[in-house]
């Protein structure tokens, strides 16, 4: 159960930039800490991470791609939102004012490098293939592939050693997840919310109501890291039903636990309800300086998804409930998720 807390709590993970083995005690120690906050606020800020990137790194590459022109973007467009398109689940997802003014984002999704096998078991007529290629822009336009792909690698390995140090907090063996790395997929998500003006962010009916980017929701699967900048708006639930601010700590990641960790763990980990308040446009910036970039440009945040493969039997340790089929998980997921919506059925 989520608990009342009024701040996220503030983990040091600086022991992992050694391989998981290295310093049992400290490893134990860790671990313990990590079950803590996973079994009351289910989020933390992880501080000291073992990324070669910057925040700055980060952000720098995700501007270079919302920067690149809509038409740009449009031509690595989901099939849902560009019919001459093949991909179904990994590129680009727009801004949809008319369906969602309260999920006002776009993005761009990134899964593994390496090509996976689509499992035997999903026909080929699904709507949606999980294990799909990634989709880039030309070299020229978007120098940033590499360093995504680089990024992409290094949170995948700081997932997998929180993996492991989880694991060891539920009493189990330190390679436990080592299935759900077998042909993980990952997603590494960019995401944009374009800046409201002040009027449309107190347009709302009642006062005490928020004008909201990205709506309240638990994430899905198993592990989120999010790298998020200074523009604030992320806000998390806790047990009296407060939502509390989760601003940028400089240089740390935020993480939570999905659904699916929540329910390996025997509901000893909570997948705890958060939010996006919308980024308001600085207007009186705007005047004094003539432009205010950030206050202009709206939130950025980058979001690493951990996820198994399809084929990922998911279960309790408790193994006292049904198990679960990753890829049907999240296939059944995608129809609750806004930048799916656009699919006038969805139909896996
Ligand atoms: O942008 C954020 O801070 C949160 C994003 C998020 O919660 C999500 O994509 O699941
Ligand atoms: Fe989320």
């Amino acid at each position: 159960m989520t608990t009342k807390f009024s701040s996220l709590p503030v983990v040091d993970v600086g022991l992992l930039a050694s391989p998981i083995g290295a310093y049992p005690e400290a490893e134990a120690a860790l671990s313990k800490r990590l079950y803590e906050v996973f079994a009351t606020t289910g989020f933390a800020y992880l501080t000291n991470i073992p990324l070669s990137f910057k925040h700055e790194d980060v952000f720098n590459l995700s501007r270079q791609f919302f920067a690149l022109p809509i038409d740009q973007k449009m031509m690595l467009a989901r099939r849902s939102f560009n019919k001459d398109n093949e991909n179904t689940y990994r590129g680009y997802f727009p801004t949809q004012p008319e369906l969602a003014s309260d999920n006002l984002k776009e993005g761009f999704e990134i899964g593994p490098a390496r090509p996976i096998q689509a499992a035997s078991s999903v026909p080929s007529s699904a709507k949606f293939n999980l294990t799909e290629p990634n989709v880039w822009p030309n070299e020229a336009d978007f120098p940033a592939q590499s360093d995504l792909e680089k990024l992409y690698v290094e949170l995948q390995t700081l997932a997998s050693k929180l993996l492991s140090l989880l694991a060891m907090s539920l009493g189990q063996p330190a390679d436990f997840f080592a299935p759900y790395l077998e042909d993980s997929l990952s997603t590494l998500r960019l995401l944009h919310y374009p800046s409201v003006t002040p009027s449309a962010s107190r347009s709302t009916p009642k006062s005490s109501d928020v004008k909201l980017s990205c709506t309240p929701h638990t994430d899905s699967g198993i592990l989120t890291l999010l790298h998020q900048d200074s523009t604030g708006g992320l806000e998390v639930r806790n047990s009296s039903g407060d939502w509390v601010a989760a601003p940028y700590i400089p240089e740390s990641l935020v993480v939570n636990i999905g659904d699916l960790m929540a329910k390996v763990s025997g509901g000893r980990f909570v997948a705890t309800m958060h939010r996006v308040r919308s980024p308001v446009m600085d207007t009186s910036a705007a005047l004094v300086n003539g432009h205010s970039e950030t206050a202009q440009l709206g939130r950025m945040s980058v979001p690493f998804f951990f996820e198994p493969g399809e084929n990922c039997v998911v279960r309790s340790i408790e193994g006292n409930e049904g198990s679960v089929i990753y890829g049907e998980h999240v296939r059944s997921k995608m129809k609750t998720w806004v930048e799916f919506q656009n699919d006038e059925k969805v139909e896996n």
